[in-house]
């Protein structure tokens, strides 16, 4: 299996946000952008491992800023690393200025994939070859952060998460 770049699997998702998609203050619903983050990282996902993919765990979303009715927004995920079935994908969600086109950096997301055959049976995936600085430093915690998720889903044992342990020697 051919090991791929993140580059390779970059999802880029630009929409609008209508009325029927914010909170009472008018700014899109947390809901709504989880969705969005959702279908584009599971795209990314796809385009990695040419297979089925299928939600494992939401690991982090952090929503920064407010994003208000009528702001354009991109969301743009990658790849950032792959282990045996799973894959971790980041994704960063920005708001476009209307007037000068500048893009913010509202909101972020981890999401983590499984690879699965046509019975739901997980299965093995390419490995990834980050290339740039953001995406070595995205790429080298992700061993951190599958311990930690599979910590709180009570699938493994402290003493097993040993990249979380070596933070506190
Ligand atoms: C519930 C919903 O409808 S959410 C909507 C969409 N999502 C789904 O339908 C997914 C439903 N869940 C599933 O099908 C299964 O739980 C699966 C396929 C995700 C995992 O199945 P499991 O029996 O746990 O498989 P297994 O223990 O072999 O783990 C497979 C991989 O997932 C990883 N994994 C499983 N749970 C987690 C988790 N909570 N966090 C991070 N990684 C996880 C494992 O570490 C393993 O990774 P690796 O092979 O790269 O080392």
């Amino acid at each position: 299996m051919q090991a791929k770049t993140p580059e390779q699997s970059k999802t880029t998702l630009t929409d609008m946000v209508l009325p029927g998609e914010t909170n009472p203050l008018n700014n899109l619903f947390g809901g709504e952008l989880l969705a969005r983050m959702d279908r584009a990282a599971s795209i990314a996902a796809r385009r990695h491992s040419r297979r089925i993919v299928v939600t494992a765990s939401v690991n982090h979303v952090a929503f920064n800023r407010a994003v208000p009715l009528g702001s354009v927004v991109t969301v743009e995920a990658k790849v950032s690393r792959a282990f045996k079935t799973s894959i971790e994908v980041f994704i960063d969600v920005w708001i476009e200025d209307r007037e000068s086109g500048n893009k913010t950096k509202a909101n972020e997301g981890i999401y983590t994939f499984v690879a699965v055959d046509e019975t739901g049976r997980p299965i093995a995936v390419p490995e990834v070859i980050p290339e740039t600085d953001l995406e070595k430093e995205r790429f080298d915690a992700a061993l951190r952060r599958k311990q930690l998720s599979l910590l709180l889903a009570g699938k493994i044992k402290p003493n097993e998460a040993t990249e979380l342990k070596a933070l506190f020697d």
